[in-house]
C-alpha cells in the first residue's frame, strides 16, 4: 500500500531504471556515499509499506493506500562507515493457477536491487507458502550472483489470528539460506531495523571483496614498476641507432 501520510523525512525517488533514478544514484555517488539498494516484495496486504515507513521514520501509522511502488532513501551507519539506502516498495505479488505472476514493474524492482525483504504475515498462511517461489524468483533474476535475502514474518502481536508458526518461517529461511525475523511492525521498531541492518551489512561485505584478508595480501606484493614513455623512446632510439650502425658497417 502506498502511504496516505505526506512524510517530509523521506525523499521520494522516482522508478527504478528511468533516467530520473539514474540521475539520483548519481547524487549519491557524487555525495560520496556507498548505496545500497533494497526491494520489499511479498503478498498483498502483509505490512510491506508499513515495515518500510516504520524503517524510515521509526512510526507505525496505520492507514495506507495501493502501493504505486515507491523508492525512499534514508542513510545508515554500518561499521562505522555512512551508508546510503535507498528502499524500493513494491505491489503485492498476485498467484494464479500456474503460480506466481510478477508484472514487469515488480520484475524490474528485482533486477534493480542489491537485496530483498520477503515479507509474509503470520496471518496468512497463503502469504507464507509464497516465500519459496518468491525466493527463487528473485534468485532467477539475478542469476550468476547470489542475491542476499532476509524473510521477515510480520504481524506477531496478531496472536488471536496466527496461522503460521513462527518456527516454519524460520525453518523455510535456514533452507533457503536468508536470515529470518520475526517482527510486529506495529509494535516493535528494532526488530524491523535489524532486519534492514543485517542485509545493508551483507550487502555492504558483498560491494567490498577487496577488504578480505586474501585480496589485501595480494595487493601488498609488489607489482614490476612499468617504464614510462619517457624510458620507452630512449630504448626505442637506442635499439634504432644500433641497427642504423650494423647497416651501414655491413
Ligand atoms: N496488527 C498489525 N497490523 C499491521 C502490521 N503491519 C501492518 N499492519 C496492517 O496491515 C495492513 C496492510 O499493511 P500494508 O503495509 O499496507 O501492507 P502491504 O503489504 O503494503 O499491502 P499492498 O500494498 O496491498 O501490497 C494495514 O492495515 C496495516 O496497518 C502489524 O505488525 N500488526
Amino acid at each position: 500500500m502506498r502511504l496516505i501520510q505526506n512524510m517530509c523525512t523521506i525523499a521520494e525517488y522516482p522508478a527504478p531504471g528511468s533516467a530520473a533514478a539514474a540521475a539520483a544514484d548519481c547524487c549519491l555517488g557524487v555525495a560520496g556515499r556507498r548505496l545500497v539498494k533494497i526491494a520489499v516484495v511479498g503478498a498483498s496486504g502483509v505490512g510491506k509499506t508499513a515495515l518500510v515507513v516504520r524503517f524510515l521514520t521509526k512510526r507505525f501509522i496505520g492507514d495506507y493506500e495501493r502501493n504505486a511502488g515507491n523508492l525512499y532513501t534514508r542513510q545508515v551507519q554500518i561499521e562505522g562507515e555512512t551508508l546510503a539506502i535507498q528502499v524500493q516498495d513494491t505491489p503485492g505479488v498476485q498467484v494464479h493457477e500456474n503460480g506466481l505472476s510478477c508484472g514487469e514493474q515488480l520484475n524490474r524492482c528485482i533486477r534493480w536491487a542489491d537485496a530483498v525483504v520477503i515479507v509474509f504475515s503470520v496471518t496468512d498462511y497463503k502469504s507464507y507458502e509464497l516465500i519459496g517461489q518468491l525466493h527463487q524468483h528473485v534468485q532467477q533474476l539475478h542469476l550468476g550472483s547470489r542475491l542476499p535475502v532476509v524473510v521477515v514474518a510480520n504481524k506477531a502481536d496478531l496472536l488471536h489470528v496466527k496461522q503460521v508458526d513462527p518456527q516454519l518461517g524460520l525453518q523455510l529461511a535456514g533452507v533457503l539460506g536468508c536470515s529470518f525475523y520475526e517482527v510486529s511492525v506495529s509494535e516493535n521498531y528494532n526488530d524491523v531495523y535489524n532486519a534492514f541492518h543485517v542485509l545493508c551489512k551483507e550487502v555492504s561485505h558483498k560491494q567490498q571483496p577487496s577488504s578480505t584478508p586474501e585480496k589485501r595480501r595480494t595487493s601488498l606484493i609488489p607489482r614490476p614498476k612499468s617504464p614510462n614513455m619517457q624510458d620507452l623512446k630512449r630504448r626505442f632510439k637506442q635499439a634504432l641507432s644500433a641497427k642504423v650502425r650494423t647497416v651501414t658497417s655491413v
